[in-house]
């Protein structure tokens, strides 16, 4: 399994300001990919461009999977994503949060329910709504759910937010455990969280003004 992006070219603006523009780059499989710049400055709206929820105001988003070219409005199914601004069902338990998360997305190999439960060392909170849970702890259920996904992209956008010390050694285990070879995109602005990242995208060496 394999998902590649190619932009050319790349731009998005919103209204009349541009946000970035003339970005050349390509995100390869089973690699990994720190999108960088301080706050407001565009990451998670290029995110959203790699995971075809958004498209390009010019310039290309080209996506492949296992060598065929892949339409931007079927990129979600490969495609497993923590971010702040992507809300758990907060009437659900957790082991309704799970059971339902896993209908759409395919456990990592010799994953389950109870080694998510687990890995969360939440037992106690089995049945509790997920409404009742600390910052920290959805935090952390929606990196479990996006790394035990089988996925070809992992993409965390402030992976950390929310998380103690303790959540941050957490998340790194996670990095270390369960990345596997897959095709790894982080926003970020915090080191401790993208370092173990190969590759990085500064926003701002795209803020040049646009030709239109
Ligand atoms: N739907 C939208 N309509 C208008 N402007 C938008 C929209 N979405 C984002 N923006 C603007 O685009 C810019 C980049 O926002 P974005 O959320 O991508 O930044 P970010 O780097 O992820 O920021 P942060 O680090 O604070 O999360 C901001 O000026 C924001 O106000």
């Amino acid at each position: 399994m394999g998902l590649n992006i190619i932009l050319t070219q790349t731009g998005r603006r919103f209204n009349r300001d541009w946000i970035f523009n003339g970005i050349d780059y390509t995100f390869l499989e089973g690699n990994s990919y720190a999108v960088l710049g301080p706050n407001g400055s565009g990451k998670s709206t290029l995110l959203q461009l790699l995971n075809g929820s958004l498209t390009p105001s010019t310039g290309n988003v080209k996506f492949s999977f296992n060598g065929s070219d892949l339409h931007a409005e079927d990129v979600y199914q490969h495609i497993s994503m923590a971010a702040p601004y992507l809300e758990l069902i907060e009437d659900f338990t957790l082991t309704e949060v799970i059971d339902f998360h896993f209908k759409f997305k395919p456990y990592n190999n010799g994953m389950n329910r109870a080694g998510i439960i687990d890995l969360l060392g939440m037992k106690q909170s089995k049945h509790k709504l997920v409404r009742y849970f600390s910052s920290g702890m959805k935090q952390r259920l929606k990196l479990a759910l996006a790394f035990c996904s089988d996925t070809a992209m992992l993409m965390l956008d402030e992976p950390t937010s929310n998380l103690d010390v303790q959540g941050i050694d957490w998340y790194l285990q996670l990095v270390m455990q369960y990345a596997g070879n897959r095709l790894i995109i982080v926003g970020s602005n915090q080191l401790q969280e993208y370092s173990f990242c190969t590759n990085q995208l500064h926003i701002t060496d795209y803020k040049r003004p646009a030709n239109n």
